[in-house]
């Protein structure tokens, strides 16, 4: 098989990828504006424009004129504050479907961690091309798409060890894994030497001849970088002040009475001008090409060199015969995520090293605080403080590492969900069953060293039930982490997620002291809403709930007030309590929690009218505040 696979791959062709229909994407009177102050801001101002497929086109501007403002406006990944015509073969632009077909790799090359080039390749096979596709053509896609992007060497480099170009190379790689018939760059040579961004063009250069549409923004590129585009788009305040080949620049300028100096890099030149450096000129570049509807420059010096060009694969499939679900089932797409989840979780050797020095220096701690307090008469208020201690814990072992993890890995999640590698729901649910054990495991550590060192009766059915409700509030804690990291930044995400968790701590211990007089319905209404006043209840009903004979009284000790553990539960308030009541109320939060987490990622990757009006509400008010 081996061999075969050789002869396939002795060039860097694209044969087994599936077929996708072309498309030229045009754009007519293209306008964007923001709200700034009182009054708005517009950015793009009614453009025009034609990116063709088969072609490699660049979008050069001065810093600041809007190019990646119309690559995100483009690639839908903007799409209020925006009017004109975006069409695709000279049809209104279906922006649904449009997304299904096109692809975006952002500047940020935000790449999974701790997995391998290889392994990221294959995963991305298995998401995007499903189980339509024989494992052995995958391997053939996989391999043909990692010698054509130069990752021969680094196939078994973890993504974190990549360099610069390597990352940027790979981010490209894993979206052409499904072929997609167009694909936009933001700066794919940003940060790379001149050796490295001239690969990736060329690079770029064959994934177009293969019959897509590649659309890139850059910055300044060289005149040899710049001479590789088939097709130039200049924008400058907003407006089109060339489009056409890169070599129809300077003939362009010329016209002008704007001549390029014969040492000058034409794309240096033509950003100089735009940006006013030599007089303004813009005006009178937008009118030469009416704002990108002139074609004139489009074919000039173009055709001999296209001919020149091999091309690799033709996409001849067409629109409407095209399927565009999710290739992969939901359980194929959750097997999936769930072997790299996995997968990284256990290769993070530091972080769970250091989780576990965690969870044995808090469980030595809390065991030496609280050292054979469980079966001492005259430490019974200690030992429920040992309850509430372990709730505590519970809370911030698991729902810090999430708030400060999470945020990061939403973002890269953002990119797979837009680019369509796979639904949320299975996304959401691998996240959850890959979390789970690793929570139990951490949990069960602190509470195998607390509960003997605590004297804690050792009681199997009682073990279980202070281990059950323990484990609950730690998941509850860890889907509570997900649900405030899920909308907000690290920064604000670590502000939130304790001050939370203050009134949560306080409400669930409000009212204790006071045995069977119930606080006001107010309170009691806000006391129901805490989970950790059933951890803490469960916990009670764990340790001392019925049959519990009277506790031993230290013969140093004169009188044990709270001897009698019926006595002490209706002291706390807790007389009443069911371990399979405070069971079933923690389970129901669990579930809401997820629920909740899930809804607001959702809304974080594709807010719905409802969440668009709340931010757009959002941004009034902060408007309205400024000044
Ligand atoms: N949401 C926004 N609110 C206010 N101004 C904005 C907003 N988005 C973009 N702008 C402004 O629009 C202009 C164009 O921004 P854009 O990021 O598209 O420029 P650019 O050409 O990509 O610049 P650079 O090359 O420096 O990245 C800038 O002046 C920017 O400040």
């Amino acid at each position: 098989m081996e061999v075969a696979y050789s002869s396939v791959l002795g060039q860097p062709h694209l044969s087994h990828l599936p077929q996708r229909p072309p498309i030229h994407l045009g754009f007519q009177d293209l306008s964007y504006s923001v709200p700034d102050g009182k009054s708005s801001k517009l950015i793009l101002r009614g453009l025009n424009g034609e990116f063709r497929s088969g072609q490699l086109t660049a979008i050069l501007g001065p810093s600041g004129a809007g190019k990646s403002t119309l690559l995100n406006i483009l690639a839908g990944y903007r799409v209020s504050g925006s009017t004109g015509l975006i069409s695709t073969n000279g049809e209104p632009r279906n922006l649904r479907l449009f997304r299904k077909l096109s692809r975006y790799i952002m500047q940020e090359d935000l790449l999974q961690p701790l997995i391998t080039v290889q392994e990221a390749m294959e995963m991305a096979a298995d998401l995007k091309l499903g189980g339509g596709i024989k494992k052995a053509e995958k391997k053939i896609i996989v391999k043909e798409i990692i010698q054509l992007l130069r990752l021969n060497k680094a196939r078994n480099t973890s993504s974190e060890r990549l360099s610069g170009g390597e990352r940027k190379r790979l981010s490209i790689a894993l979206e052409l894994v499904n072929n997609p018939p167009v694909v936009f760059l933001d700066e794919p040579t940003t940060g790379l030497d001149d050796v490295a961004s001239s690969t990736c063009v060329s690079l770029l250069k064959r994934v177009a001849r293969g019959g897509r549409t590649v659309v890139c923004s850059l910055h300044t590129p060289s005149a040899r970088l710049f001479a590789m585009f088939d097709h130039v788009y200049v924008v400058a305040g907003g407006r089109c002040a060339y489009q056409g080949s890169s070599a129809g620049v300077v003939p362009f300028l010329n016209e002008l009475a704007l001549p390029c100096p014969r040492t000058y890099n034409p794309a240096d030149f033509i950003i100089e001008v735009s940006s006013g450096e030599y007089g303004s000129h813009v005006d009178k570049m937008v009118t030469a090409v009416d704002n990108g509807r002139l074609q004139k420059w489009r074919q000039y010096a173009l055709e001999e060199e296209c001919q020149e060009m091999e091309i690799e694969q033709l996409n001849t499939d067409v629109v409407e015969n095209h399927v565009y679900k999710y290739e992969s089932s939901t359980w194929q797409q959750f097997y999936v995520l769930l072997k790299r989840m996995i997968l990284q979780t256990a290769r993070n050797r530091d972080y769970l090293w250091l989780r576990v020095g965690l969870h044995l220096f808090l469980g030595g701690i809390v065991a030496a605080l609280f050292s054979e307090m469980g079966n001492d008469a005259s430490k019974t208020l200690f030992n429920f403080g040992f309850c509430y201690a372990c709730i505590i814990a519970m809370l911030y072992t698991t729902m810090m590492p999430i708030l400060l993890a999470y945020p990061t890995e939403v973002l890269l999640v953002k990119r797979e969900y837009f680019n369509r590698w796979y639904g949320l729901k299975p996304y959401y649910l691998a996240l959850v069953v890959s979390r789970t054990p690793v929570t139990m495991f951490f949990s069960l550590m602190y509470l195998g060293i607390v509960y003997p060192l605590t004297s804690q009766p050792l009681e199997l059915n009682r073990i279980l039930m202070f281990m059950t409700i323990c484990i609950l509030t730690a998941l509850i804690s860890e889907s509570m982490g997900t649900l405030i990291s899920s909308t907000l930044s690290v920064v604000n995400s670590m502000f939130v997620g304790p001050v939370i968790s203050v009134p949560l701590m306080l409400l669930s211990v409000y009212g204790i002291g006071d045995g069977d007089v119930q606080p006001p319905m107010l309170w009691r209404l806000a006391r129901a809403c805490s989970f950790m006043r059933y951890g803490l209840e469960g916990l009670v009903a764990a340790v001392y709930g019925p049959p519990r004979a009277d506790l031993p009284c230290p013969e140093h000790v004169v009188y044990c007030e709270y001897k009698n553990v019926r006595y002490f539960v209706k002291l706390m308030g807790m007389s009443g309590v069911s371990f399979w009541y405070d069971f079933s109320v923690l389970l129901f939060i669990l579930f809401c929690m997820n629920i909740g987490a899930y809804y607001l990622l959702r809304q974080r990757l594709s807010p719905n009218y409802a969440f668009k009006t709340i931010k757009l509400i959002g941004r009034f008010v902060k408007t309205k505040l400024k000044v």
